[in-house]
């Protein structure tokens, strides 16, 4: 019975994960190590930016009036009544022929309408007092950055959903948020299996071969946002894997194994499944690789049984785990970003199934093309080291030639 498998469309198999996504909790964090984390709430405005009319000009500020008809040869000569730089402020009005040396970023003072850039005025002292030659007309209102002309308070400046980036940590550290409302990370949990694992410092042996996969996972759930929990490996022993695998259930937000998934008689998997009572999504997807992928769920956690072919395992992760965990931060973008772009190179093989073969995709003259990452078989992993995204060929397609369009899903964002 175990072996019967009904193979799903791709599309289906992630609408079925898709069904049992959770939004997790949110946490705060100093400004500080916010980056590149998912903001949890909208941040609305509380003032206006700037929160004062200043000025964007090292100069004078002054009543644009006064200089009416202003020019080299005739300027228009006012006391300077005052100096400030920014974070200083000239609290006492301006009258008629005054104006005060203003540098950028100081608050207009009041009486003021207009600033005139250094460049375009001459200081004089005459009999102790400070005065300016302006040497051209102002406007009303010339030269002044006005409060609220960037942000207005009340507005929502910074979306729910956000990932957050230098600019978001900008806008952050100008509203005051010295400690920021993040999205938790999921702990997800990673167990590879099969007796023929080595760890990695461990020297080869007949036979057997480095875990790979485990390492790899972990630095996927890392770029998705998670927090990776390395469980270790277990051998293909039934009653041990059991017990391990109830336990890592109670510890982490879902669980993620590598191997054991396929018929094979020491995959022990869908007997691991029977025994925890777990309900099957699926366990067979019509596509390649990764077709064995099988995702279960039990009463209070989802397990991600993922291939142990290297390359089938990243591909099963990209496209069903990924996705889930893009919920779980309550991210905008679900899943890869997904663009089309030029074949680079001829892909005869027909496609009965979906195929998602490992790619690099570049720019060239305004346009993207993609190139195959390398060999594509999916018990194999070289080329997932230069694989900057995912191309997509449809099943029930014949082959593609150089000059197609195909979709391809971009990793790494
Ligand atoms: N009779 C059939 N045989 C196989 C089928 C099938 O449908 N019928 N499916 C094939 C496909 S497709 C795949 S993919 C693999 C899936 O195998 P499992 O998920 O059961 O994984 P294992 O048998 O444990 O290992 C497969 C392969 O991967 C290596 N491996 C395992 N874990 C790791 C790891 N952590 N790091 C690096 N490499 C790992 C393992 O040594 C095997 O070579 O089954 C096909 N067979
Ligand atoms: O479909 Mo397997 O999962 O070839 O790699
Ligand atoms: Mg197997």
């Amino acid at each position: 019975m175990l072996n019967e498998r009904n193979p799903i469309p791709v599309k289906e198999a992630i609408a079925k994960v898709q069904a049992c996504y959770q939004t997790g909790q949110t946490e705060w964090v100093p400004v500080t190590e916010a980056a590149t984390r998912i903001l949890a709430m909208d941040i609305t405005a509380d003032h206006h930016v700037p929160p004062f009319d200043r000025s964007p000009y090292d100069g004078y500020a002054l009543r644009s009036d006064d200089t009416t008809g202003a020019s080299a040869e005739q300027p228009k000569k006012l006391e300077v009544v005052g100096h400030i730089g920014a974070g200083s402020v000239h609290s006492e009005p301006l009258t008629d022929h005054q104006a005060v040396r203003i540098m950028t970023g100081a608050a207009i003072p009041k009486g003021a309408d207009a600033v005139v850039m250094l460049e375009d005025t001459a200081a004089e002292e005459i009999e102790g007092r400070t005065y300016v030659n302006i040497m051209k007309p102002s406007a009303q209102q010339q030269n002044i950055s006005f409060k609220g002309e960037d942000v207005q308070k009340g507005e929502v400046i910074i979306k729910k959903g956000t990932e957050i980036n230098p600019g978001v940590i900008a806008l952050l550290a100008t509203f005051g948020y010295a400690s920021v409302p993040v999205a938790k990370k999921p702990v997800i949990g990673v167990i590879a299996t099969g007796s023929e694992l080595l760890e990695v410092s461990e020297p080869l042996e007949p036979g057997r071969i480095r875990n790979s996969n485990a390492y790899m996972i972990s630095a996927q759930l890392e770029r998705a946002g998670a927090i990776p929990r390395y469980y270790g490996q277990l051998a293909d022993d039934l009653a041990s894997s059991i017990e391990k695998i109830s336990a890592v259930l109670e510890e982490v937000d879902f669980l993620i194994t590598t191997g054991g998934v396929s018929v094979g008689d020491f995959d022990l998997l869908p007997e691991i499944y029977q025994a925890l009572e777990a309900d099957v999504l699926f366990n067979k997807v019509a596509m390649r690789p990764g077709s064995v992928t099988t995702v279960t769920t039990t009463a209070n956690n989802i397990l991600f049984g993922l291939s142990g072919n290297p390359s089938a395992c990243y591909v099963g992760f990209e496209l069903f785990t990924r996705p889930l965990i893009d919920h779980f931060l309550g991210k905008r973008q679900i899943g890869l970003p997904a663009v089309e772009a030029v074949l680079d190179v001829d892909i005869p093989k027909a496609n009965p199934f979906s195929r998602f073969m490992r790619g690099y995709y570049y720019f060239q003259d305004q346009t993207v093309f993609v190139q195959l990452a390398g060999k594509d078989k999916s018990n194999m992993v070289h080329s997932l080291a230069n694989a900057n995204c995912l191309i997509e060929l449809p099943g029930g397609t014949a082959g593609f030639n150089k000059g197609d369009r195909v979709l391809i899903h971009r990793l790494g964002e």
